[in-house]
């Protein structure tokens, strides 16, 4: 499983947890502008946005999980599995496969606005990378600094909702997810007041009881809604390190402990990296399961008007300050 959030507090935020059980040797990617992305049914693209994330390089070929384009305009794809269906090419259409999406959409737009003209036009086909790496279902969030969207591809077509929680998980659908929050409508940062039974003597013996209901385990619906409460009541200071200190604390409300989750053969899902990218001035940074450290890799610092791809190993070394 997998959560994505947006934050603003201040600054823009994207980013997201991964949950899965086995890791792709991903790592943070930068693509500049003159790489040649060439996609399988629409040509080559070597003029287009850069953009910096999280990818497992194939064959010099940036498979992004998601990232944030020198526009501030992000994209993630989370698992989606039974729902997601990609279709056949069709003609007069942009066939783009799964694999291509976000290369496609940060490549050439910079707002919301844009990635829906783009969406209407947008074929998205059953086309594998390789065989060694078939697609795999997904939903994905969208967002600009102002506003998100979801895109998911069902058996009746491409659905595109509006988002207005800034938030996305994995299944059902997104339709399901925001209705949901309706039955959450009593959770509260505040103590509650004594509606069960006025005249009783009940005592708010702690702070959090409003709180209670809240759901606190780990399928895709009650993250969904625990992300939303997190994010919408968050406070921080109005410094970078306060707003990226709290945007981890925000994705750590949703994130997975290894042992918890069972997925089969003796393996677990649990948060293999944890990311956040202020897509104002284009630095991604992310945590790994194991180190704690936050690292950070700037879009701005590389030479992005260069044909190749920049990567970053991922540091998961812990980082122990000790004092004695
Ligand atoms: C599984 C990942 C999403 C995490 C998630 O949502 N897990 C939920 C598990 S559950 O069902 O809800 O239990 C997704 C996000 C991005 C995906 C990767 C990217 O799309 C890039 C390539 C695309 C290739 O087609 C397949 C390998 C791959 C390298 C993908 C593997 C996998 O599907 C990833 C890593």
């Amino acid at each position: 499983m997998c959560t994505a959030i947006t934050y603003a507090p201040h600054a823009h935020y994207f980013g997201r947890n991964l949950d899965l059980n086995v890791s792709y040797h991903e790592q943070v990617t930068i693509t500049p502008r003159h790489y040649p992305f060439n996609f399988r049914r629409m040509g080559e693209n070597a003029n287009h946005y850069a953009m910096i994330g999280m990818a497992t390089v194939v064959e010099d070929y940036p498979l992004y999980y998601e990232a944030t384009n020198e526009k501030g305009l992000s994209m993630a794809g989370l698992n989606f599995p039974g729902n997601a269906v990609f279709k056949p090419e069709v003609d007069g259409r942009d066939n783009i496969s799964s694999f291509e999406f976000i290369p496609w959409i940060l490549g050439q737009c910079a707002t919301i606005e844009e990635v829906k003209e783009r969406l209407a036009t947008i074929q998205l086909i059953n086309l594998n990378f390789s065989d060694a790496l078939p697609l795999h279902p997904l939903h994905w969030i969208i967002a600009d600094s102002d506003t998100s969207v979801v895109v998911e591809p069902m058996a009746d077509g491409l659905r595109v909702y509006d988002n207005p929680v800034g938030v996305l998980t994995n299944n059902p659908s997104f339709e399901y997810q925001l209705f949901n929050l309706n039955d959450y409508r009593h959770v509260s940062t505040k103590l509650p007041a004594n509606t069960f039974a006025p005249t009783l003597n009940l005592d708010a013996y702690c702070l959090g009881l409003g709180g209670q209901g809240l759901p606190g385990d780990l399928s895709s619906t009650s993250r969904f809604v625990r992300a939303t409460f997190a994010t919408f009541n968050s406070v921080c200071e109005p410094t970078e390190a306060s707003a990226v200190g709290q945007f981890f604390k925000l994705l750590d409300t949703v994130m997975q402990t290894r042992g918890l989750n069972e997925a089969g053969d003796g393996t677990y899902e649990y948060t293999i990296y944890s990311s956040c990218c202020n897509v104002d001035d284009g630095i991604y940074y992310y945590r790994t399961y194991g180190n704690n450290q936050i690292t950070a890799v700037s879009l701005f610092h590389e030479p992005l008007d260069s044909d190749r791809l920049i990567t970053y190993r991922l540091q998961y070394q812990q980082q122990i300050h000790y004092e004695n």
